[in-house]
């Protein structure tokens, strides 16, 4: 263990800070020093057990599946469907189904149930844990989460909490995949007796605060590596803090802004264009899902709820008066702003390798497209045939995994019939 890489998170909560992100940034740097490392030496862990096979544990048990991890990995769930499929599949390790049983082999647990399912598993479970096995989550909420397992393990098991910025408004194991991480944020939140992240703090101090020593973080930090993702270490209320705004408020956002469609919405719904379609996607989510993140952040979300109140009520104004210069220097900086959102971030949440061929709409022509594209071993994400054909070049949308997929698939259509262009904004 280093005992020279400190990361603490900042007391005000201002997570953009330079401090705070240099920090993570040594702390990266240092973890990743020797690049040659063994990741299954250093992430140290033989038995993985998934609680949960949904979107994010079924990506979860996928993404270690198709990396270089050799350990075993189980997955345990309500749904012995869910649990039969993923092993079938070949994603899960189970060799037996006692829930318990399982969990006494793990030395790591991962709760990727919803949140509020928490409490009942770890009540249920507790007693079987072994008492050196990490735990560890993926929910969208961190300190009452970080709360919950303090009060239900009082100190029994060493707890590191975790949440992916990656996912959907699809839920299930079906919806799961193992390039979901890639290039996401992770974050890591760690909670110490003065609820500050101390990434160096090694002493258990017995109280009933969960301390995980900074060894179970290298771990840990490794692992969401190994999954593609960019580990974030932060303290639970400034990451709460944080996706209030810039996750759980634009969901509620979004379900505000069908809702006021207005009586006639179910009318309405037909006619929407592309802003409406991208600024309401997520309000196709889970609303039980939903449901939980924002009750389990309610101080947060309140607060980012007031900001949102003042604003519409500033653009409210501003319109009322015809202040026609406020409006457009509001909206001129939101405009700058939303424009600073990182490349890597617009790059891994909205890059998509896609062609649109220019074919007629007719039977058959999906069958030659993807015939051709399984005869050449290219794999196909997904294809849709596009009916409205304004500012489209073609009417067949084919998606692609990878950027050599897609660079494939143009060298092939370039000795075919087929034009194809690339990806447009739809
Ligand atoms: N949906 C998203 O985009 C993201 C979700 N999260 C978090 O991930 C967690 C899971 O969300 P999703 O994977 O989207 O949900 P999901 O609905 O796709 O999967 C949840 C899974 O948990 C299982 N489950 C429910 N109760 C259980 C219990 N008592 N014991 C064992 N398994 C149980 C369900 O059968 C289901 O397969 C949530 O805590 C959420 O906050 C985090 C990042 C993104
Ligand atoms: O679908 C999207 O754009 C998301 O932002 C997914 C998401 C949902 C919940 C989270 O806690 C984190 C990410």
């Amino acid at each position: 263990m280093n005992n020279e890489v400190k990361a603490k998170s900042d007391k005000n909560s201002d997570v953009n800070s330079d401090k705070n992100s240099n920090k993570n940034r040594d702390l990266n740097r240092d973890l990743n020093r020797d690049l040659n490392r063994d990741i299954n030496k250093d992430i140290n862990f033989e038995n993985i057990g998934i609680i949960g096979l949904g979107l994010i544990g079924g990506s979860i048990a996928k993404a270690l599946k198709n990396s270089p991890y050799t350990g075993k990995i189980f997955g345990l769930s309500n749904s012995t469907k869910t649990v039969q499929k993923a092993h079938a599949e070949g994603v899960i390790d189970n060799d037996q189904n006692d829930f318990h049983e399982i969990v006494k082999k793990c030395d790591l647990i991962i709760l990727a149930s919803p949140i509020c399912t928490y409490a009942k598993i770890l009540k249920d479970i507790k007693n079987h844990i072994p008492p050196d096995c990490l735990i560890t989550d993926v929910g969208s909420v961190k300190s009452s989460v970080h709360a919950t397992v303090a009060d239900i393990l009082k100190g029994s098991h060493r707890f590191i909490g975790g949440h992916p910025m990656a996912g959907s408004e699809k839920s299930g194991y079906e919806v799961s995949k193992a390039h979901l991480f890639e290039n996401a944020y992770y974050f890591l939140t760690v909670q110490t007796e003065d609820k500050e992240v101390n990434a160096v703090k090694e002493d258990m101090t017995g109280s009933n605060e969960i301390i995980a020593s900074d060894n179970d973080l290298h771990r840990l930090w490794h692992l969401v590596e190994l999954l593609g993702g960019k580990p974030h270490l932060i303290s639970p209320e400034a990451h709460d803090h944080m996706v209030a705004r810039t996750s759980h408020l634009p969901h509620l956002c979004a379900a505000l802004l069908v809702q006021s469609l207005g009586e006639s919405k179910n009318d309405l719904i037909h006619f929407v264009g592309g802003g409406f379609r991208d600024a309401t996607r997520i309000a196709a989510g889970d609303p039980k899902l939903w449901r939980d993140i924002l009750s389990a952040n309610k101080s947060q979300i309140l607060s980012a709820m007031e900001d949102l109140l003042s604003n519409l009520e500033k653009c409210k104004a501003m319109i009322m008066s015809e202040d026609t210069r406020g409006l457009e220097t509001f909206l001129t900086e939101s405009k700058l702003v939303r424009e600073g959102i990182p490349k890597h971030l617009v790059d891994s949440y909205d890059k998509e390798y896609a062609l649109y061929i220019d074919v007629k709409d007719q039977p058959g022509v999906i069958a030659k497209v993807a015939g051709l594209m399984a005869d050449n071993d290219i794999n196909i994400k997904d294809i849709e045939i596009i009916h409205a054909r304004e500012h489209i070049p073609g009417v067949l949308k084919v998606g692609y995994y990878t950027d050599s997929a897609l660079q494939n698939a143009k060298l092939l259509f370039n000795h075919t019939l087929f034009n194809w262009s690339e990806a447009c904004n739809l």
